[in-house]
């Protein structure tokens, strides 16, 4: 049995996580992390497993997985605790930066302890980001925009900022749109990512949404993929939970378990 931390079981993505983790015949959830909860355990699926408000009080080593959606704010934190507790982070939650990304690959090469960082659990999301990146050697004029529920905390997406990365890392760094384009609206051409303009939507009614818009002489192409559930994410979870202890270091993206 592979033995499984949840660190914001209580949130939409947690919730469902904690939902596969019981069903899965090869998971056994030993725990749960939320620093807002006053209860110190949780019954559920006919078992009972402690809820840890502190991170301090995570024993070393009482979990082989720790699963993060949590917060931006939390992340960093969350992901240093599970390497040096000795537990390999599986880490849903957006936000980390490059720079908290490399130090965590330091913390995990010392410790020992491979794990992985994933923008997107969803399958059409992971072939949306290498198609776009496919794409981007022959049309490397390109727009990325986003599309999210109205509870969604950051921006752009840590999706959309993948795919950015993704495509910056096939295609020369160019200004795009007129030499002298002007905003009349402050923000109205979006974010910029090495030259590559995101736009982030957010509306009541959608889950996860992005459309990578790529433009060339005469031509375009359209590349869209769509969560309509958060079932779509679950699949990826549990084969990265799978797969983890077999990979090297800490690394980003589910291709890296595919
Ligand atoms: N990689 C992927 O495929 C996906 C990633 N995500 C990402 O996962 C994250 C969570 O998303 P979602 O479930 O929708 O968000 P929710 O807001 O529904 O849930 C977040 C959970 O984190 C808890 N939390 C808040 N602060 C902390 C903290 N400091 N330490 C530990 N837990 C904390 C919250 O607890 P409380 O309510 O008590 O504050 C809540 O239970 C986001 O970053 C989102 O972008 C989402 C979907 C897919
Ligand atoms: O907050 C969400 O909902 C999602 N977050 C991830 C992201 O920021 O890319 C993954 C997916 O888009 C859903």
């Amino acid at each position: 049995m592979i033995r499984i931390l949840v660190a914001g079981y209580k949130g939409k993505m947690g919730q469902q996580t904690v939902t596969m983790i019981l069903e899965h015949k090869d998971f056994e959830l030993v725990g749960v992390y939320d620093p807002h909860s006053a209860d110190s355990s949780l019954v559920t699926g006919g078992i009972e497993v402690p809820i840890y408000s502190q991170l301090t009080a995570i024993p070393d080593r009482c979990a082989d997985i720790w699963v993060d959606f949590t917060s931006p704010a939390a992340v960093y934190e969350n992901a240093k605790a599970a390497l040096v507790k000795k537990i390999h982070p599986l880490i849903g939650t957006t936000g980390l930066s490059d720079d908290q990304i490399t130090k965590l690959q330091g913390i995990a090469q010392a410790s020992d302890i491979s794990g992985l960082i994933v923008p997107n659990f969803g399958i059409s999301a992971v072939l949306l980001m290498e198609f776009a990146q496919q794409a981007a050697k022959y049309l490397p004029d390109v727009e990325i925009i986003e599309m999210h529920h109205d509870q969604k905390v950051d921006a752009p997406s840590g999706t959309a900022l993948n795919t950015a990365k993704k495509i910056s890392e096939v295609r020369q760094s160019h200004h795009q749109g007129a030499p002298n384009e002007k905003e009349i609206l402050k923000g109205v051409r979006g974010g910029e990512y090495d030259g590559i303009r995101l736009h982030a939507v957010r509306l009541p009614g959608y889950v996860a949404h992005e459309q990578v818009l790529f433009g060339g002489p005469g031509e375009a192409l359209t590349i869209r993929q769509d969560s309509f559930d958060r079932a779509s994410f679950m699949t990826g979870v549990a084969l990265a939970i799978e797969k983890i202890q077999t990979i090297s270091g800490l690394r980003v993206g589910l291709e890296n378990v595919l």
